[in-house]
């Protein structure tokens, strides 16, 4: 039952994968589809034709139109090899861009970060992302070679079979444990690759850690190199054990197997010699004969070969499959448009707690704003702070409570349209290896040919003067990765991510620690452009420089994942004497500074 359910899955995930090569393009699908029997069929009747030109030959002449017929196939089915490897290549590249595509695009469908934090979906994505630039390849060679091999078998078979039909039948017995034995190794390989997963993601990470620009300093620093190169043999040779002993099993059993059927072909070649000898078959027959046994068992095993490795493949789609059918499980778009007002934004009894966590990040948050309103959120390390903006951004969905924009429910909004009524530069904001131009333009990417926009959120966002300073264009690329590219400091990157959320003209302003390095100067600069631009809007902005909340409207204090206060500065100041701690030992720290 087991086996009929694998072969029903692998004939299902054969078509399925099939489907993407149409998908991918249908030309050179067409013309590979067409090309597959001519390819397939020439081999037997070549043979066939020799055989009839051998007995020819030896009672007389061979007719001027079988050697026609021979050299036309024979043409056909050689001209078939360099346009099938041209055009494989071909697909191969289509099928690639198309895959990698598709995946791009289902990432672009997930809406919220959870799935990204469930340790299975995360290695399965890793695996079909890392593995989407050589999978297709497989497919396609093992794929529409092993079509071939089969229809090549089927004539070849049918060969044998009219000069004895139980040598046909035994070489397709032997075909089945060794089919079985073949597949069942190849599910335990591509297993064993599946669950080393996370360590293979490990050793990746370890030599990452030694390679790139981004560790050298600490790495030298500290002296780390043999401590990772160490941990990477570690994690490789428990690996590289489960794999060998995967390898060997597939080699030992193909030998016994190689070993029964070469023993099969001996035998069915003496009976052929027996036959001729009582005169029961010509010699134009033993040539036939000959040819079809050796191109049957190579047929037989490279077409055992092609379809376990491609069985490997159809394993990888499965997982590209699955990854392609992921659905959240949180609704997380709505309907409704975007009102064109926003009038208040509410907390109510919000609680949220991260995916596989214990505790809670944020427990039982209620509060109300009014548009317009510049609300600074502070708290110590772990408080939940950038939590709740990205409860307010839709990344995660609180388990209790409710987030509501004028008196409705986040979630019943569209979420693309949601998602761009908010500006926001994170604290782990995103450095963008690209020309200047398109860093600051993705913030609104329909302004990106906007030269003059670009350059006014430069400025709102304190890039300017470094622009200028740098001798910079708005092509210069920015990062080191690619040729041409130059690096900025730290203070600058951060001001390029500010510029670009000044890009968008969001109704919504969300700042996680937008200042952190920053110098003085420059942080009292950008709290100049942000009050100058955030007029009318909602801000939400994290800080730890307590100096900053004095610009907001009010403060929201967070304490352990709840709310230890909410009003304006000057009265929590008075009141609340967490708070009023929290201030003055960082105003204390500025003076002895
Ligand atoms: N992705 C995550 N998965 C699990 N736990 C998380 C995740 N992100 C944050 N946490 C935990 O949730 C709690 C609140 O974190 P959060 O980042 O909101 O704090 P914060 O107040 O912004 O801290 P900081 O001032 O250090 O930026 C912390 O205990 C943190 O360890």
């Amino acid at each position: 039952m087991k086996i009929i359910k694998n072969v029903k899955n692998y004939i299902f995930l054969y078509i399925h994968s099939f489907s993407l090569f149409w998908k991918a393009s249908r030309g050179s699908s067409t013309i590979l589809l067409f090309l597959i029997p001519i390819q397939a069929l020439a081999p037997a009747a070549l043979i066939k034709i020799a055989q009839i030109m051998l007995d020819n030959l030896l009672h007389g002449n061979v007719p001027n139109s079988l050697l026609a017929y021979w050299g036309i196939i024979f043409f056909i089915s050689s001209a078939a090899i360099p346009i099938n490897t041209s055009l494989q290549g071909i697909l191969t590249d289509k099928l690639i861009a198309f895959v990698n595509i598709e995946l791009m695009k289902k990432s672009k469908s997930i809406n919220g970060l959870t799935l990204f934090e469930n340790p299975s979906f995360y290695d399965n994505l890793q695996l079909v992302s890392s593995e989407a630039s050589w999978r297709p390849v497989n497919l396609i060679v093992f794929g529409i070679s092993m079509i071939r091999e089969l229809i090549t078998i089927i004539s070849m078979l049918f060969l044998l079979g009219r000069y004895n039909p139980w040598i046909a039948i035994i070489l397709i017995l032997s075909i089945i444990p060794q089919s079985l034995v073949s597949y069942h190794i190849q599910q335990d390989s591509f297993e064993t690759m599946v669950t080393r997963s996370p360590d293979a993601r490990k050793i990746q990470y370890y030599s990452q850690a030694l390679l790139t620009a981004k560790d050298a300093k600490e790495v030298r620093l500290f002296g780390m190199f043999d401590f990772f190169i160490k941990e990477y043999i570690k994690v490789y040779k428990g690996m590289h054990f489960k794999m060998k002993k995967v390898r060997l099993k597939q080699m030992w059993i193909s030998l016994v197997f190689l070993g029964i059927s070469v023993s099969l072909s001996i035998a069915s070649l003496v009976w052929m010699i027996i036959v001729i000898e009582q005169g029961k078959a010509s010699t134009g027959g033993f040539l036939v004969f000959v040819s079809t046994l050796t191109a049957t068992t190579d047929g037989v095993y490279s077409s055992i070969e092609n379809s376990s490795l491609l069985y490997d493949t159809l394993l990888y789609m499965q997982k590209y499959f699955d990854f392609m059918n992921v659905k959240e499980t949180n609704t997380y778009s709505g309907e409704l448009s975007f009102p064109s007002n926003v009038k208040n934004i509410s907390f109510d009894k919000v609680s949220f707690k991260y995916p596989g966590q214990k505790n809670n990040a944020l427990t039982n948050i209620s509060f109300t704003i009014t548009s317009g309103e510049r609300i600074a959120i502070v708290g110590e390390n772990g408080s939940g702070k950038s939590t709740l903006v990205k409860l307010l951004m839709r990344f995660y969905a609180p388990q209790q409570g409710t987030i509501e924009l004028n008196r409705t429910s986040i979630t019943k909004f569209n979420i693309q349209q949601y998602r761009k009524k908010f500006g926001a530069v994170f604290q782990d904001y995103s450095k963008f290896y690209l020309p200047l131009r398109e860093s600051i333009g993705l913030g609104n990417p329909e302004l990106m040919s906007n030269k003059e926009k670009i350059i006014n959120a430069m400025k709102d966002g304190g890039f300017f003067e470094s622009f200028i300073e740098k001798g910079l264009n708005l092509n210069t690329i920015l990062g080191k990765q690619f040729n041409g590219g130059i690096d900025l400091s730290g203070g600058q990157w951060q001001k390029v991510a500010i510029s670009k959320s000044f890009m968008a003209n969001s109704q919504i302003l969300i700042l996680d620690e937008p200042t952190a390095s920053l110098d003085p100067r420059s942080e009292f600069e950008i709290y100049q452009s942000f009050i100058k631009l955030t007029k009318n809007k909602t801000v939400f902005f994290i800080t730890h420089r307590l100096s900053a909340v004095k610009l907001a409207d009010k403060v929201l204090v967070l304490k352990g994942g709840k709310i230890n206060g909410f009003a304006p500065h000057c009265e929590l100041i008075k009141k609340n004497k967490y708070y009023a701690d929290l201030y003055n030992l960082q105003a204390k720290s500025f003076q002895s500074n």
